[in-house]
C-alpha cells in the first residue's frame, strides 16, 4: 500500500493521509443532505414532487456514487481528490432539465450516463487537449462563476431571504416579525433568520479556515433550529440504508429509446452535462494537484487516468440514480491538512460507505439548514470571476452575460448558450474573428437553435 501510493517519494505517512481523508469527508459531507433534497424536488410544490425520484433512494445513490467515485480516484487516479455529485449540475438536473424542459428524471439520468460515457472516450484520447484549447479561458471561468451565483440564488430563495415580488420580480424577504402577520408568515421569518444565522456562522468558520466549516455550519444551524422548534429531531441515528430500487438502473429505461434520446433538447442537455463536468474536472484536478505540489512541469501526471476516474464516477452515479458525480474542490481542505496520495481518498471513500447507515439524521435538513452550504459553495465558485479579462470588452461582455443569465434564467444551459452566441459576434466585430476556434462557430449555431426551438 505504502509503495502503491508512493508514500516515501511524496514524504507522507498513514496518519497524515488519514487525517486528510477525514478532513475532506467533513468538508463535503453536506452533499449527503443537499443532493437528495434537491434531486427529489423537496423544495418544489407538492404536486410537482411526483416528477422527481424518491429522497431515500437518492440519498443511497449519492453516498454510493461518492464512495465509488472517490475509491476509483484513489486507486486509478491515485490522487488525494474525492468525488461526489456536483452542486450546480444537480440544480441544472432538477430545475432546468426536469422542471423547465419537462424531461422525465429517468431520461435525464440517461443524459448523465451518455455525457459521462463521451467524457470517458475523450479522456482516453487526444481529443481532450483539442477541446480544452478550443474554448476561450474567459468563458470557462464565466461558467464556473455563473454556477456559483446560480446556486447561491437557489439557497437565498429556498431560505426565504429572497422572495418574488410582482413589481420588481425579486426582493428581500421579511426578516422581522410584524403585526398582523399570519402564523405561516411568522414561521417563514424565523426560518429566514435561522438561515442568516447559519450563513454568517459558516462564513466566519470559512474565513478562519476551519476545514469542516460547511459541515459544522449545517450542524449548528440544525441544532439551533431544533431549539427554536424550526427543525424536527431525528427519531433515530442509525438505520439500514434506504432502498435503491426506485432509482437503480432507471437510466437504462431510456437508453434504448433513440427518438427520445437524440432530440435537440437532449443534445443541449447532454452537451451541458458534458461541458460543465469536463471543464470543472479539468480545473479542479489541476487546482488541487497544484496545491498539493503534485504537478510536473505544470502538468498533472496520469491526467488521463484522473479524468477517466471522474468520468467513470459519473457513469456509476447515473446508474445508481444521481446527477453527475465529479471531482470536488473541497478536496483542497484535505490537501491543506497534508494529504498527498490516493490513500487519503481511500479514507474519504470508506467514510462515505459508513455514512450510508446514518440516513435518519437527514430529518434535520430543512431549507434553512442547506441554504448556508449553497451560498458558501457559491462564493467558492464565484471566485473564478477574477480570471476574466475585464478590461477587454469583447471578452468581458460574453463572460458577464454568461454569469448574469444563469441566476436570472434559473438555468445553467441558458447562461452557457448566451455566452457562446455572443462570444463569436463580439470577437468578429472587434476584428479578432481569427482568434475564435472553428468549434466555437459550430457551437454558435447549436446554441442559436437552442434559443429558437427550445424556449417555446
Ligand atoms: N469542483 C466542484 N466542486 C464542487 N463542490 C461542490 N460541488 C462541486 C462541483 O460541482 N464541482
Amino acid at each position: 500500500m505504502r509503495k502503491y501510493f508512493e508514500f516515501d517519494k511524496l514524504g507522507t505517512n498513514y496518519r497524515r493521509e488519514t487525517i486528510a481523508g477525514i478532513t475532506t469527508f467533513l468538508a463535503m459531507a453536506y452533499i449527503l443532505a443537499v443532493n437528495p433534497y434537491m434531486l427529489s424536488g423537496a423544495d418544489l410544490p407538492p404536486e410537482l414532487k411526483a416528477n422527481y425520484p424518491e429522497f431515500g433512494a437518492v440519498f443511497t445513490a449519492t453516498a454510493l456514487a461518492a464512495a465509488i467515485g472517490t475509491l476509483v480516484m484513489a486507486f486509478v487516479g491515485r490522487l488525494p481528490i474525492a468525488q461526489a455529485p456536483g452542486m450546480g449540475l444537480n440544480a441544472f438536473f432538477t430545475y432546468t432539465v426536469v422542471l423547465t424542459m419537462g424531461i422525465p428524471w429517468q431520461q435525464a439520468l440517461a443524459g448523465v450516463f451518455l455525457s459521462c460515457s463521451i467524457f470517458l472516450l475523450l479522456s482516453l484520447t487526444g481529443i481532450r487537449e483539442a477541446i480544452v484549447n478550443s474554448i476561450p479561458q474567459g468563458l470557462k471561468n464565466a461558467v464556473s462563476a455563473g454556477i456559483g451565483l446560480f446556486i447561491a440564488f437557489i439557497g437565498l430563495k429556498n431560505a426565504g431571504i429572497i422572495v418574488d415580488n410582482p413589481a420588481t420580480f425579486v426582493s428581500l424577504g421579511h426578516l422581522t416579525i410584524q403585526e398582523g402577520m399570519k402564523p405561516e408568515e411568522i414561521l417563514a421569518v424565523k426560518n429566514a433568520l435561522l438561515a442568516v444565522f447559519g450563513l454568517i456562522l459558516t462564513a466566519v468558520l470559512m474565513s478562519r479556515k476551519v476545514n469542516a466549516a460547511i459541515f459544522i455550519g449545517m450542524l449548528v444551524t440544525a441544532i439551533v433550529g431544533m431549539f427554536f422548534g424550526l427543525v424536527n429531531l431525528p427519531e433515530k441515528i442509525v438505520s439500514m440504508p434506504p432502498s435503491l430500487a426506485p432509482t437503480f438502473g432507471a437510466a437504462f429505461q431510456y437508453l434504448g429509446d433513440f427518438s427520445a434520446l437524440f432530440s435537440m433538447k437532449m443534445l443541449i442537455v447532454v452537451f451541458t452535462f458534458l461541458f460543465v463536468d469536463f471543464f470543472d474536472a479539468t480545473g479542479t484536478l489541476l487546482g488541487v494537484a497544484s496545491q498539493a505540489g503534485l504537478l510536473k512541469d505544470g502538468k498533472l501526471p496520469r491526467a488521463g487516468s484522473a479524468l477517466a476516474s471522474d468520468a467513470i464516477a459519473g457513469m456509476a452515479g447515473a446508474v445508481l440514480g444521481t446527477s453527475t458525480t465529479t471531482s470536488y474542490i473541497e478536496s483542497a481542505a484535505g490537501v491543506a491538512a497534508g494529504g498527498r496520495t490516493g490513500f487519503a481518498s481511500v479514507v474519504t471513500g470508506a467514510l462515505f460507505l459508513l455514512a450510508l447507515f446514518f440516513s435518519p439524521v437527514l430529518a434535520v435538513v430543512t431549507p434553512a439548514v442547506t441554504a448556508p452550504a449553497l451560498i458558501i459553495v457559491g462564493v467558492l465558485m464565484a471566485s473564478h470571476m477574477a480570471n476574466i479579462a475585464w478590461s477587454e470588452m469583447e471578452e468581458a461582455f460574453p463572460a458577464f452575460l454568461t454569469i448574469l443569465m444563469m441566476p436570472l434564467t434559473y438555468s445553467i444551459a441558458s447562461g452557457i448558450a448566451a455566452g457562446f452566441i455572443v462570444y463569436p459576434i463580439t470577437k468578429l466585430l472587434k476584428g479578432k474573428g481569427r482568434e475564435v476556434h472553428p468549434v466555437m462557430y459550430v457551437l454558435f449555431f447549436v446554441f442559436l437553435a437552442y434559443f429558437i426551438w427550445l424556449r417555446e
